[in-house]
C-alpha cells in the first residue's frame, strides 16, 4: 500500500500536502480546518512586523481555469501566528507547522527573523520573497543581488531550518543565475512557485478584481506548466541538500504526481483549496495514493524527480 509521507529537512510528515501561503490559513479557525484535515502540515499566511488589512475588495476571483488575487498580504501581524504557534508546539508536540513571513522592508525582515530565532518556534520559516501585490513593492526573488545580499545577512544570525518562496522564473538563464544564488546558502527548501505575478482576467467588459486596476497574480491550471518548469529546473540545479516545495496548478492527484516526478518533496494546494476546502486533501491524497499503487511506487522516493526525457 502506497504511503505519502514525505520529509522536510529534519522533519517527519504524515503526507506531502499542505496550504499554499494565503489559502485557509489567516487566523486561528482557518489554520485549525488544516490541522483536522489530511494535510500533512499548513504554513500561516505571510506575516509582516505590523497587522496589515490589505488591498481593497475585491481582490479576489474564482475563473474556471484557476483564480486571479490582489490580496496585499492582509495579515494578523506576526505575534498573533507566532504566539498560536507556540501554543500548537504544547497542544500538538508531534506536529511541525511552517511560519510564513516577510517584511515591508529589508529592515522590517531581519526584525522578524531575529523574532524568530530568538523565540522558542521550533518550525520551519518560509520567506516570502514573491509577493506581487503590494503596490510599490517588487518581487523580492527578481533581484538576485538584493536576494543574495539579504540571504547572506540572514544567515549570519539565522540557524533554525528556512526556505523560501519563489516567483515564477522564465529564462533558463535566470534558472541558472537564481540556482547558482540559492546553491550558496544552507537553505532547507526553496518553495516554486508564487502566483504568476500581475495577470488581468476580464469578464464582459471589466476586469474582476479592484486594486491595480485588475492585475493580480495567477493561480489554477494556467500555471502548471510554469510551476512544473520551475520544479523541475531547480532540481536539476540546486544541491541536493536543498529540497523542492511544489506549487501551482494541482487540482488532482495526477498533478501532485507530475509536481514530485519533477522534484518536490512537498505539494501545496492554492487556488483548488480556496475552491473546494479542506476536504480536497484527502481527495487528492486518495487519487496520488492510487496512482502509485498502480504504478507500483510504494513511496514517493522510488518516483521523485524521475521524470523522463524523450
Ligand atoms: O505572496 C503572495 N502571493 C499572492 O499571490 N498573493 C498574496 C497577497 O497578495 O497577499 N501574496
Amino acid at each position: 500500500m502506497a504511503t505519502t509521507k514525505t520529509h522536510i529537512g529534519n522533519f517527519e510528515f504524515e503526507n506531502c500536502f499542505m496550504n499554499a501561503a494565503g489559502v485557509y490559513c489567516y487566523d486561528r479557525n482557518e489554520l485549525e480546518q488544516v490541522i483536522n484535515s489530511q494535510a500533512g502540515t499548513f504554513v500561516t499566511k505571510t506575516a509582516t512586523l505590523q497587522s496589515r488589512p490589505g488591498n481593497p475588495e475585491p481582490r479576489y476571483h474564482d475563473t474556471a481555469l484557476g483564480s486571479i488575487n490582489s490580496m496585499g498580504l492582509p495579515n494578523l501581524g506576526f505575534d498573533y501566528y507566532l504566539e498560536y504557534l507556540l501554543e500548537l508546539q504544547k497542544t500538538h508536540p508531534d506536529r511541525t507547522f511552517f511560519f510564513s513571513l516577510v517584511g515591508m522592508s529589508t529592515e522590517d525582515t531581519h526584525t522578524l527573523l531575529k523574532k524568530v530565532q530568538e523565540s522558542d518556534f521550533n518550525g520551519i520559516t518560509e520567506l516570502n520573497l514573491s509577493c506581487p501585490n503590494v503596490p510599490g513593492k517588487p518581487q523580492i526573488a527578481y533581484d538576485l543581488e538584493t536576494t543574495e545580499k539579504l540571504l547572506t545577512d540572514i544567515f549570519s544570525y539565522f540557524k533554525k531550518p528556512l526556505g523560501v518562496k519563489l516567483p515564477p522564473y522564465f529564462d533558463i538563464v535566470h534558472f541558472d543565475q537564481a540556482a547558482a544564488v540559492f546553491n550558496k546558502f544552507p537553505l532547507t527548501f526553496i518553495n516554486c512557485v508564487n502566483s504568476i505575478g500581475n495577470g488581468l482576467v476580464v469578464e464582459d467588459e471589466s476586469v474582476v478584481i479592484k486594486p491595480k486596476n485588475g492585475f493580480g497574480g495567477i493561480g489554477g491550471e494556467y500555471i502548471k506548466p510554469t510551476a512544473l518548469a520551475n520544479v523541475h529546473a531547480f532540481y536539476q540545479r540546486l544541491n541536493p541538500s536543498i529540497q523542492i516545495i511544489g506549487t501551482g496548478g494541482v487540482l488532482t492527484g495526477q498533478d501532485a504526481f507530475e509536481h514530485i516526478l519533477c522534484g518536490a518533496s512537498m505539494v501545496q494546494i492554492g487556488t483548488t483549496l480556496h475552491k473546494e476546502g479542506p476536504a480536497a486533501f484527502e481527495r487528492i491524497t486518495n487519487e496520488l495514493k492510487a496512482i502509485m499503487n498502480k504504478k507500483g511506487y510504494k513511496t514517493i522516493e522510488d518516483f521523485r524527480g524521475k521524470l523522463k526525457y524523450l
